[in-house]
């Protein structure tokens, strides 16, 4: 599997920021030899240092509106959502994308850990949402499917995504930060698991990776930030948006290692600003992705995606008509990612 876990050539590092990249120099090791995807948030002048020796290209608004002309409006503005632009313009198989406060996590031995080696691993074995297997991740190194879980089952189905977590910081929401300011995750818990067919999770993007030729179009990171009712539900909506398809498609979604290390709490009162309306929103948008059912005509992931665009439209623009634009959003990133990645049949 070593050899398997060097995918320098087929996977692109995106990265959202509105700092500078200094924290880079401690994932040097590990980041070097692939290259970066920078997108810069936040005022176009503004000069990001990144530091010597990494290979990258760096997007600021100037160059998503240059890109996507009319069809930046879908792209989000002062919001972590801009990461998706990376997704866009990558021409690789697989995408990491990590935030500029997520630092080398170690494991319990005291041994860093390179995330990336883990993502790569849980991308390239399969998952297993058909049916759960209580040892966790069967294709885990000292791990195999228990007594009773069906040979039929065995070979699993293709990983998508692959869902990392955080150490110190977690990712809760801001009511949560408020309550519990001082809280750290400590807990360091050894294992992968796949998402079970038919079961949303809360998609968080600071230590996220997937495999764009799988999933890549459903990775949309929604209207968020400048100009919009939302923040910090962007990850959020990709995920659900991307682990019903997923399922429609028999493809699988993993979480748990790898662990990176959460450095920066974001001021939970303007998180909660950005939050809140999500708050009471998400009690109708979860039966919403609970509810869908995708046509089985429905065969592709960018067929899937317009599917689900239309019915947000119909089903949660009756919520707010915010939804009118975020489906209209949803489409409009689909033209997009069609006219970047056309079909290999099709391109000229
Ligand atoms: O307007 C902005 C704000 C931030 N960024 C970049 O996005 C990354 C996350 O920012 P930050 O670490 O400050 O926020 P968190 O609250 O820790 O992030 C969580 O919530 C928002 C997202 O869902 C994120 O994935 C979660 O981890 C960071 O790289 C900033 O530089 C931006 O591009 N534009
Ligand atoms: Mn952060």
């Amino acid at each position: 599997m070593a050899q398997l876990l060097d995918l320098k050539d087929d996977l692109d590092i995106v990265i959202p920021t509105i700092r500078n990249l200094d924290f880079l120099e401690m994932w040097r090791p590990f980041f070097q030899p692939y290259h970066l995807i920078i997108v810069q948030d936040g005022d176009p002048s503004n000069t990001i240092a990144v530091p010597n020796g990494f290979n990258y290209e760096l997007y600021n608004r100037n160059d998503v509106n240059k890109v996507l002309g009319p069809k930046a409006s879908c792209i989000s503005f002062k919001d972590s959502a801009c990461r998706c632009f990376g997704f866009l313009v990558s021409k690789k198989k697989y995408i990491f994308t990590i935030d500029d406060d997520c630092f080398v996590a170690k494991e319990p031995s005291g041994k860093e850990i390179n995330a990336l080696s883990q993502h790569i691993r849980n991308l390239l074995t399969p998952s297993t949402p058909l049916f759960f297997n209580t040892l966790y991740d069967p294709f885990a190194n000292g791990a195999d499917f228990v007594r009773g879980y069906p040979f039929s089952l065995r070979e699993g189905v293709p990983t998508a995504i692959s869902h990392g977590l955080w150490l110190n910081i977690p990712d809760y929401d801001a009511p949560t930060q408020l309550v519990k300011p001082l809280e750290r995750n400590t807990r360091y818990v050894d294992a992968v698991m796949t998402i079970p067919r038919g079961t949303l999770f809360p998609m968080c993007g600071m230590n996220l990776a997937f495999n764009r030729e799988l999933i890549g179009p459903a990775m949309y990171f929604g209207l968020m930030g400048d100009g919009q009712p939302l923040g910090r539900y962007d990850d959020m909506w990709a995920g659900w948006c991307a682990k019903v398809i997923c399922d429609h498609l028999g493809l699988g979604v993993k979480t748990g290692l790898p662990y990176i290390w959460h450095s920066k709490a974001s001021n939970p009162f303007v998180n909660l600003k950005k939050e809140y309306k999500g708050i009471y929103w998400q009690e109708d948008m979860i039966p919403f992705f609970q509810q869908i059912v995708l046509p089985k005509e429905c065969k592709t992931v960018q067929d899937c995606y317009i599917e689900l665009a239309n019915k947000v439209k119909e089903k949660l623009g009756p919520l707010d008509p915010y939804f009118e634009q975020l489906g209209d959003a949803m489409v409009t990133w689909i033209e997009a990612w069609d006219e970047l990645n056309p079909p290999p049949e099709t391109a000229n």
